[in-house]
């Protein structure tokens, strides 16, 4: 760390070097330490704007020609990775070379497993969003073809060292797993409580400053994010690396440093009182361990309130068309209500979390499927989703849709917890295991919990046709659905 310290504090960044210290912690690589006792509000280390490295600091995108630059590379993190590239060339000439150096070149993110290990992720939502071939897509049709253009720039021998695909994929993972999205525009879009816009993915999140002496500055707002180079349009020049402020590991709920924007400068600021000896922790947003493997490379295991060890913030997706699938849908129909559902605004992704509510949408989505032709007329007639109410029907299928989604993991979750106790496997299949362990657990759960509410429903069918059977709390369910 000291190189990279050096050039951050000659660059003009400052730390309390008091207070923060830089070590290795066993479980998650370097990170930041509190060397003393350090209040709230207490601002740990400030890194000056002409730190950042982006597409908009580097000096390539003037070099290329700004038009050509918009025209190939402002589209997704290809700019940027080739940014990073083309700074790591300039050797000890670049601004950012004691930074570049400072960074890693191996990850434990699934993008770069075998295809033996990603078998292990077989059923996790994991799989379908590494978006790999799109990424190497971009390298082949976007880069190469821009790099070998122009040889002035990119001269040929520096080809085979800097600009290959595994130097594409390893700045692609360090921007996946540290990157931050420092939005320029819309200061409108700041939130009503004065933080400015954050999104999941981010390495960790920018809020506007909080601290009274130095306030927030919405001219300059900026915002977090970004893991998905997908979601970027051509503002995506806004995503960033921030140099000390990427050296910060995060753990669900353990929060106690945040970084917030002021107009000149960065400031990673304590958001509780931290005890000496304690680890400075970001946030990247409580993210399920799926998320975090995917990102990020690691997963997070904490005491549950159940016993178990997990991620409190683990969820299951489960997608639409299970339902669709489970009720026998015909394909016409299935596509005319599938669409006014999501004319309606309705989820193609329904989510459960760890509470196992069954989410409304998918209550919802169950009787949409199930309307005889009269009555899905009168829903669009009416231009009003079926309610979200769950007798024992539609509890059965439910129970179909569950089982449904549980059979596409390879592995029941009692495997899973035998393999578990396997203390040789091999980091990639133990981190899969554990994202696999965590969605089951969610479904099995969900699952028992239903097939023992339509044994309480037969048992009051039986026992008084007459009585009207109680649904579930709805309100309280109708908080735990999600849009993707
Ligand atoms: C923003 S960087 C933090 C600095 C990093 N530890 C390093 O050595 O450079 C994010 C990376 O740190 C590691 N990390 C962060 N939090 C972690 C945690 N709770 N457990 C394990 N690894 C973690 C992961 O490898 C992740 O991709």
């Amino acid at each position: 760390m000291d190189d990279v310290l050096g050039w951050f504090t000659s660059g003009g960044g400052s730390f309390d070097h008091s207070s923060v210290g830089f070590t290795e912690f066993p479980d998650c690589g370097r990170g930041a330490v509190a060397l003393q006792d350090i209040p709230e509000g207490h601002v740990l280390f400030k890194i000056p704007r002409e730190l950042l490295l982006s597409t908009d600091t580097s000096g390539l995108p003037q070099l290329i020609g700004l038009t050509c630059w918009k025209e190939k590379m402002s589209v997704g993190w290809v700019g940027l990775i080739l940014c990073m590239m083309w700074e790591t060339a300039q050797g000890s000439s670049s601004k950012w070379s004691k930074y570049l150096e400072s960074l890693p070149t191996t990850f434990d993110t699934p993008m770069l497993w075998s295809d033996e290990d990603l078998g292990e992720l077989k059923g996790t939502s994991v799989v379908d969003k590494l978006g790999k071939a799109d990424a190497e897509r971009d390298f082949k049709e976007k880069l190469l073809p821009l790099v070998e253009s122009r040889p002035d720039i990119f001269p040929s021998e520096t080809m085979p060292i800097y600009y290959t695909l595994e130097m594409f994929h390893v700045m692609g993972s360090r921007i996946l797993s540290r990157s931050f999205d420092v939005e320029k525009d819309d200061p409108e879009e700041t939130r009503e409580d004065g933080a400015a816009d954050t999104s999941l993915g981010s390495a960790m999140d920018v809020d506007a400053q909080q601290n009274e002496a130095e306030p927030a500055d919405n001219e300059e707002s900026e915002t977090v994010p970004d893991g998905d180079p997908e979601e970027d349009d051509d503002e995506a020049s806004g995503v960033s690396m921030i140099p000390l402020a990427d050296m910060l590991n995060a753990r669900y709920g353990s929060e106690n440093a945040k970084l917030f924007y002021e107009k000149d400068a960065l400031g990673m600021v304590s958001t509780k009182s931290i005890k000496a000896g304690e680890q400075l922790w970001n946030t990247y947003g409580d993210l399920p361990n799926a998320e975090l493997l995917r990102r990020y490379g690691h997963v997070d295991m904490l005491p549950l309130p159940n016993g178990d060890v997990g991620n409190p913030g683990d969820i299951v997706e489960i997608r639409a068309d299970i339902a669709v699938d489970v009720l026998h849908t015909a394909a016409k129909v299935t596509k005319e209500r599938i669409d006014w559902w999501l004319e309606q605004g309705g989820d193609d992704v329904l989510v459960l979390e760890t509470d196992l509510e069954i989410p409304l949408a998918l209550v919802s989505l169950v009787r949409l499927l199930r309307l005889s032709p009269d009555e899905w007329e009168q829903a669009v007639a009416k231009d009003r989703v079926p309610k979200p109410k769950l007798d024992g029907e539609i509890l059965a299928v439910v129970a179909a849709v569950l089982e449904r989604r549980l059979s596409e993991y390879p592995t029941t979750l009692a495997t899973d917890l035998e393999l578990f106790c396997d203390e040789t496997m091999p980091r990639n299949k133990k981190h899969a295991l554990i994202v696999r362990i965590g969605e089951k657990r969610i479904l099995q759960g969900a699952f028992n919990k239903v097939r023992a509410q339509m044994e309480l429903e037969a048992q009051k069918a039986n026992g008084s046709k007459k009585r009207k059977v109680p649904s579930d709390d709805e309100a309280d369910r109708s908080s735990k659905t999600r849009r993707r």
